[in-house]
């Protein structure tokens, strides 16, 4: 039998850089890597190119035919006019920009103006704010710049060029999306917008590929994809079709689907993405997710699995006990100087197996509003694909078959943002116009909504703490 065809999927996530082999016929996984980020919300680019060097060491490329990068989207890295990087790149989860979104917002005529321009919104975790607080902070980093893109970009220039210079900087719809001068209802690079931010009409951006349209090929001879924004990466190594809401518990928590029109949400809740298959990915993110849960367990003196198995002993409802999980601040609901709040202690609920289980119910109600956010925005949910890091917890997994409120279903443990990347790949080699059918997601666990009154009752108390949080900060 002849050997399979080999495409590789690279996710370049907060966190850490994994890779997946493929068959690219069917998509099954033949070898993995993966190799850690530093921690912090400014990183030198380099780190990216480090670790992919070491996910991907031993000959894990060996016989790869095509590669395409998925990344962390909005993350700004400026460059020189020698291509070389003007200043480490601001990264999504850093909220220094948070006034900067606030003078753009106005500067524009408000929220629905925005809306309305591109379909996002400004947050402090989008592209043109940081710009801004570029402009505003380190005009000398501005002035030095030539060049803006984003870490998929980056990435994926890097791939073709080699150790030679970049000839060409591209990157695909579905991370221009997230910059905020980019509309995915025109398909165009909103130069206004990026001149709003930043005085400058002569900063070059990298060329808009088509789904499948190959980048290039890297020195090795392999063909290169035009990568795209980790979430609407997933969306592709997912399959998600119609009804299909995916919720991701990574560093971020995100809520998306897949969709055929572009979506407009003044409140800024849903950001109105692109998908990587020529669609729309509306898009709810949260700051706080996975490592709520590190956090907790610390603070109990446990581990990951410390903080399940506590989690689990304790009855839903925490005993009273309610997490506003803003350990980092929040982007949504957009609170970028908020800090966590524990609320409702007694002396007799202040149990250690209370508290975990309160960190697990506060991170996933503030991830599943996301759910309902879509659902507004005309989504169509009919059930819940539940991925990333956090799910390997099953306390995570138990309660949030419980709050999402809609039929929820766990794939199996794997790296899907990575898969996706390595079906672009597939799809840029096989030079069809549809992208090829891998085999579906194995589910792991499936699970009714539950109407339980003590999970409703456990819901309006998180409301009513946010309600009042919202109240102190206006
Ligand atoms: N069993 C577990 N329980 C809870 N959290 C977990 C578990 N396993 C991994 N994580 C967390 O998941 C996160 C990594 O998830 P991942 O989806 O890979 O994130 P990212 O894509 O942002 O790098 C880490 O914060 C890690 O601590
Ligand atoms: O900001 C967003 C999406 O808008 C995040 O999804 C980042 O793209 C990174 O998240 P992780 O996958 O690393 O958790």
């Amino acid at each position: 039998m002849n050997a399979p065809t080999l495409v590789a999927g690279i996710d370049s996530s907060t966190q850490a850089c994994k890779v997946m082999v493929c068959d690219a016929r069917t998509g099954e996984v033949v070898r993995t890597g993966r190799a850690a980020h530093p921690d912090g919300t400014e990183v030198h680019p380099d780190h990216w190119w480090t670790a992919l060097q070491e996910a991907t060491s031993g000959g894990l490329l060996e016989g790869v035919s095509a590669i395409s990068v998925a990344g962390q989207q909005h993350g700004m890295v400026c460059l020189d006019e020698d291509q070389r990087v003007v200043r480490p790149a601001l990264l999504w989860n850093d909220t220094r920009s948070a006034p900067d979104a606030l003078d753009l917002i106005d500067e524009l005529g408000g929220a629905q103006a925005w809306a309305e321009a591109i379909g996002v919104v400004p947050v402090a975790a989008i592209t043109v704010t940081k710009l801004r607080w570029l402009a505003r902070n380190e005009p000398d980093h501005l002035a030095r710049t030539r060049t803006v893109v984003l870490p998929h970009d980056w990435l994926t220039s890097r791939l073709l060029a080699g150790d030679g210079p970049v000839q060409r900087w591209v990157t695909d719809r579905s991370d221009a999306s997230g910059t905020g001068y980019f509309s995915a209802t025109t398909d165009t690079y909103r130069d206004d917008l990026l001149r709003l931010a930043t005085g400058r009409g002569d900063l070059e951006l990298p060329e808009v590929l088509g789904p499948a349209t190959a980048a290039g090929r890297s020195p090795a001879g392999r063909m290169v994809g035009p990568g795209a924004g980790d979430n609407a990466a997933a969306a592709l190594g997912l399959g998600l079709r119609g009804g299909d809401v995916a919720v991701s518990l990574g560093t971020s928590g995100t809520a998306f689907a897949s969709h055929p029109r572009p979506t407009q949400d003044p409140t800024g809740e849903v950001a109105g993405f692109a998908d990587a298959a020529g669609g729309h990915l509306p898009l709810m993110c949260t700051l706080n997710a996975a490592r709520v849960l590190g956090a907790g367990a610390a603070a109990l003196g446990t581990d990951l699995a410390g903080l399940e198995r506590l989690a689990l002993e304790a009855e839903p409802g925490a005993g009273g006990l309610t997490l506003l999980p803003y350990l980092d601040g929040e982007r949504t609901p957009n609170l970028p100087t908020a800090t966590g709040t524990l609320s409702g202690m007694t002396r007799n609920n202040l149990t250690p197996a209370n508290v975990a289980r309160a960190f697990v119910e506060g991170m996933l109600l503030n991830v599943a509003a996301g759910v309902d956010a879509l659902r507004r925005e005309g989504v169509d949910v009919e059930r819940v694909l539940l991925i990333g890091g956090a799910t390997g917890s099953a306390a995570v997994r138990e309660i949030a078959a419980t709050f999402i409120g809609v039929p929820l279903v766990v794939p199996a443990p794997g790296e899907y943002v990575a898969r996706g990347a390595a079906r672009q790949a597939a799809w840029v080699l096989s030079g069809e116009d549809t992208c090829p059918e891998w085999a579906a997601v194995e589910l792991v666990v499936g699970a009714e909504p539950v109407v339980d009154p003590l999970v409703e009752e456990v819901k309006g108390r998180y409301a009513e703490l946010l309600a009042t949080m919202h109240g102190v900060r206006q």
